[in-house]
């Protein structure tokens, strides 16, 4: 049934809402409010009942008829040039108020083009293009050509529209309102904008099948507003694709850009479709409607009322949007740029969510992380897309790294220099008397005067030829260079006394060459010494995989004496040889890079550091990154003490210049980018510094033997605060009297007042306990201990200061060991297993036996052997312990001396936590 509502009856009988509900009630129409739907029946008496008698139709009955002129003028509005011309003749101000176009245009509600304010905001339109409701007047054109192009469904709407009364009547009433509101008139001349409803209701007239009616959907209705204009006329801004296609169809008089032709009158329509009964809601009626009902100065064109219907539609719309898959979110599409890793928070951050909104996400992949925790690059990227969101991995340019990249060598710029050699052997083997006997040996006159420079490395000239020694005996040094990845040595002089041999540090010195693929010239020294045997050595070499010369192997040995400095040039020799055959080269024509064999904070001359220059060449003035530290060679000192410019490929110099001590092993690089060797020095400095802080965990009572244990304390510093001096004196004494031989209390601080944050500084730096009596930490302290890691001792008792602090310092004592008889048990039996040895078989007379207990071994009354189970048995299953009264077998480890009639005395030793006293 055709219904309307009450504010739209209002409207068409030009009356108050408020009016009309009143008289709805008088007549006994009962109505909740303007909005409510009226029936047909209600809607006479209604025109009844305002002498509109039930055929108001009759009143316009003279504007059924389509003139010549207003179809002309109609078609022309909306089609091409030749509607041009008619569109611009429409919107001259004469034409407002022509007769013809209150003829044809019937339909149409108050113009709000000109009303101030866009109820809506205009971008809004471009998403509801096209839901069809254009141009309500061009009914009378519409109608036959739908009736052409689609007889039944346009007998379908005749069929459906048997209310020709009620046409007319929506007809005058159009007449009505535009008489009233001459403004009205412009949007004929191009808008569509009428209620949604007359439009929507009106495919047939137009297309038979505006989509835009039966289907909501954004697309589909754009198909009907394109029909629509297409048959109803062009708006004069119309969209041109709009008014594509379907119009032509349905025209019959029509060119082929759906131009209505000119001189073609339309068929006229007939009465019945003239005016489609107007439902009071469009459910088609979208955000095309706004479109149209906006004009280009942005100022709406539909009437005042039709406010109310877009904010009735937006909320159909709204609806509608309910019940449809929720499109998915309009994000920027730039792609997200993500690190190899990312905090929750910076995830959350870039990709404009809040940090719970991505843990939730996280969550749902199954992954839990916390805001600050850092997530990998491909979690990321599945968070991101989850948020519609590209990624991109960033690479981040790992400026040490660049800094570090060792430059390929031209080949032709490389140059032969000279081997450092590294001297490793046994305590007393005579690595020291044997460099120095070398460094003495081959000093040059002029050179006499600075042998006395020690820098942790000199070179030596033999035959014309260099060789640089690392003045670092022991493998200690060596070791602790390759521990922190640099390798500086070229060869290993491997010192074995002749008379001594190969000895524990000897086979050391041989495993950590050979680890670090250094080859190793054997010097057997002490030659001079009358027991001296060579053989021997060279014998026991060969148990290291170390086969010299003389015995068919290719390991060069050297007998030498650095007492008597006999074989030295020997050893030179063959450490040339070997350098040679190992073609060692380097570029010296490049920034220098080196390693850090020494350093130390001079007082007169700040940091020095012994840097052994392996490629390139160092010069005064370069800017060096040093491990940590940055600086600027303000000065080279060689290995004879004397100033110079530049350093080449294996030279040891010492450098003045440096921001701070480098530690040995350190790589120097010698750079061009000053900030960037001050930015990686920084970088590095810092690093340095978290993991210090990381390591210094402050101590605590709790952790006190702990920390002694680690870091062999023997002195504990102590803060005391306290509410009066009386009770830190009572204190300070208790505490001091604490002090032992072994653990020294040390007060180093005390004070009246509560625990502030100097307090907390002072015992952070020095790795102080705390302890507060009576007193508080204020805040501030609080927030720093915690930051710090500093334990605040409260108490309000001195018994008990007394008693933790003593607690904790029984943990700073050795531990005292005590042995624990378990048992005792008789030997009866024993047995010899080939493979295993002798099993003893035991009765457990006394306590018990386990596993792991130690054994002593007693033979008529004489311990006879100590040592450990190694094997327990209950018959044939190894058990775990076996108590008195039972029997056993069981072994010893590496002893089967075991006899019938032994005791075996089981025990253990346990630690004893020593108290102070
Ligand atoms: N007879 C003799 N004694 C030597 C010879 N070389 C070194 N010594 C003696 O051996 C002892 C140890 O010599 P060092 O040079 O100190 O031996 P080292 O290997 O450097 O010892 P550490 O530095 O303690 O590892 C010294 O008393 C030297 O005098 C040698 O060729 N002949």
């Amino acid at each position: 049934m055709v219904k309307k509502r009450v504010h739209e009856l209002a409207k068409e009988l030009n009356i108050e809402n408020k009016e009309l509900i009143q008289k709805l009630g008088e007549i006994g129409v009962a109505v909740k409010s303007h909005m409510s739907a009226l029936e047909d029946n209600d809607i006479q008496k209604v025109y009844k009942a305002y002498g509109k008698s039930t055929n108001p139709a009759g009143e316009i009955k003279d504007s059924v008829p389509v003139t010549k002129q207003s179809k002309q003028n109609e078609r022309g509005r909306g089609q091409g040039m030749e509607g041009k011309k008619d569109r611009d003749h429409l919107f001259r101000p004469d034409n407002l108020k022509g007769p013809g176009l209150v003829d044809r245009v019937p339909n149409r509600p108050p113009d709000r083009r000109y009303e101030d304010k866009p109820k809506t905001p205009p971008r809004q339109a471009q998403n509801v293009r096209g839901v069809g409701q254009p141009a309500g007047r061009p009914v009378q054109e519409t109608a036959p050509a739908a009736k052409n192009e689609k007889p039944e469904q346009t007998a379908k709407s005749v069929k459906q529209q048997d209310r020709p009364a009620q046409n007319n009547d929506q007809v005058v009433r159009q007449e009505k309102t535009v008489v009233a509101e001459p403004q009205q008139e412009l949007n004929r001349s191009g808008k569509s904008q009428p209620t949604g409803k007359t439009q929507g209701d009106r495919p047939q007239q137009g297309q038979g099948r505006s989509a835009g009616q039966r289907q909501p959907g954004p697309g589909k209705s754009g198909q009907g507003d394109r029909g629509q204009h297409g048959g109803q006329g062009k708006p004069p801004y119309g969209d041109r694709g709009n008014q594509r296609g379907q119009g032509k169809p349905a025209y019959g008089n029509r060119d082929n850009k759906g131009n209505t032709r000119a001189g073609i009158p339309a068929i006229p329509k007939p009465p019945e479709q003239i005016a489609q009964p107007k439902p009071t809601k469009a459910p088609d009626k979208t955000k095309g409607d706004r479109r149209k009902n906006y004009d280009k100065d942005k100022h709406w064109v539909d009437g005042f009322n039709e406010s109310n219907k877009f904010f009735h539609q937006r909320q159909n719309k709204n609806k509608k949007k309910k019940n449809q898959p929720t499109p998915p979110p309009i994000v920027d599409k730039r792609p997200v740029q993500i690190g190899e890793n990312i905090t929750v928070q910076e995830l959350a951050e870039k990709l404009k969510k809040t940090a719970a909104e991505v843990i939730k996400k996280l969550m749902s992949l199954g992954v839990l992380a916390t805001i600050n925790q850092e997530i990998d690059f491909d979690t990321a990227a599945l968070i991101a897309s989850e948020f519609g969101y590209e990624v991109e991995l960033k690479v981040a340019v790992d400026k040490e790294a660049l800094l570090m990249a060792e430059p390929e060598d031209d080949p032709e710029k490389m140059k032969p220099r000279p081997p450092v050699v590294t001297i490793m052997g046994h305590v007393d083997h005579g690595k020291t008397s044997l460099l120095d006997a070398i460094r003495e040996t081959n000093v040059t006159a002029g050179e006499a005067g600075g042998i006395t420079q020690h820098i942790g490395a000199y070179q030596v000239e033999h035959n014309g030829k260099k060789i640089t020694f690392v003045d670092t005996p022991g493998h200690a040094a060596f070791t602790a260079m390759r521990a922190r990845g640099a390798q500086i040595t070229d060869i290993a002089v491997l010192v074995v006394a002749a008379d001594d041999g190969v000895m524990p540090q000897t086979v050391e010195a041989i495993n950590h060459a050979k680890a670090a693929q250094v080859p190793i010239i054997v010097a057997i020294n002490k030659m001079d010494k009358p027991e001296a045997s060579p053989e021997k050595v060279k014998q026991e070499l060969t148990q290291h995989d170390l086969v010299v010369e003389d015995w068919g192997g290719d390991v060069i040995a050297v007998p030498v004496s650095a007492k008597q400095r006999t074989g030295l040039e020997n050893l030179l020799e063959m450490i040339l040889l070997v350098a040679e055959i190992n073609e060692l080269k380097a570029n010296p024509d490049r920034l220098a890079r080196g390693t850090v064999i020494e350093a130390e904070l001079d007082k007169g001359r700040g940091p020095v550091a012994t840097v052994l220059v392996q490629n390139g060449t160092l010069r005064v003035g370069d800017t060096i990154v040093v491990g940590h530290v940055f600086g600027r060679v303000r000065a080279m000192i060689d290995d004879k003490g004397r100033r110079v410019k530049k350093a080449g490929p294996s030279t040891p110099v010492e450098i003045l210049g440096l921001s701070d001590v480098p530690e040995a092993g350190d790589i120097l690089i010698a750079v061009e980018d000053e900030k960037l060797a001050r930015e990686v020095a920084e970088k590095r400095q810092q690093r340095k510094r978290e993991e210090e802080l990381k390591a210094t965990s402050k101590i605590s009572l709790d952790d006190l033997f702990k920390h002694i244990q680690e870091g062999q304390i023997k002195e504990l510093p102590i803060i005391v605060k306290a509410d009066v001096q009386g009770s830190i004196e009572a204190l300070a004494q208790a505490l001091e009297k604490l002090s032992t031989d072994e653990v020294k209390v040390n007060l180093i601080h005390t004070g009246v007042g509560a625990i502030n944050e100097t307090d907390i500084m002072l015992a952070s730096a020095s790795n102080a306990l705390v302890i507060g009596f009576n007193v508080r930490p204020d805040a501030n302290a609080r927030k720093v201990a915690e930051a710090e890691k500093v334990s605040l001792n409260l108490y309000r008792v001195i018994y008990e200061v007394i008693d933790d602090v003593k607690k904790a310092m029984s943990g700073l004592l050795e531990p005292e060991f005590r042995e624990v008889i378990l048992g005792h048990v008789e030997v009866r039996k024993t047995f010899k297993a080939s493979k295993i040895g002798t099993i003893a078989g035991g009765y457990v007379a006394e306590g018990k036996i386990t596993r792991d207990s130690q054994v002593r071994v007693i033979r008529d009354g004489i311990v006879i052997h100590e040592g450990k189970l190694d094997s327990l048995k209950r018959f044939k299953d190894d058990v775990k312990e076996v108590t008195q009264g039972y029997e056993c077998g069981l072994t010893i480890e590496r002893f089967n001396d075991i006899q019938e009639g032994d005791i075996i005395e089981v025990f253990t030793t346990e630690a004893i936590k020593r108290e102070l006293e």
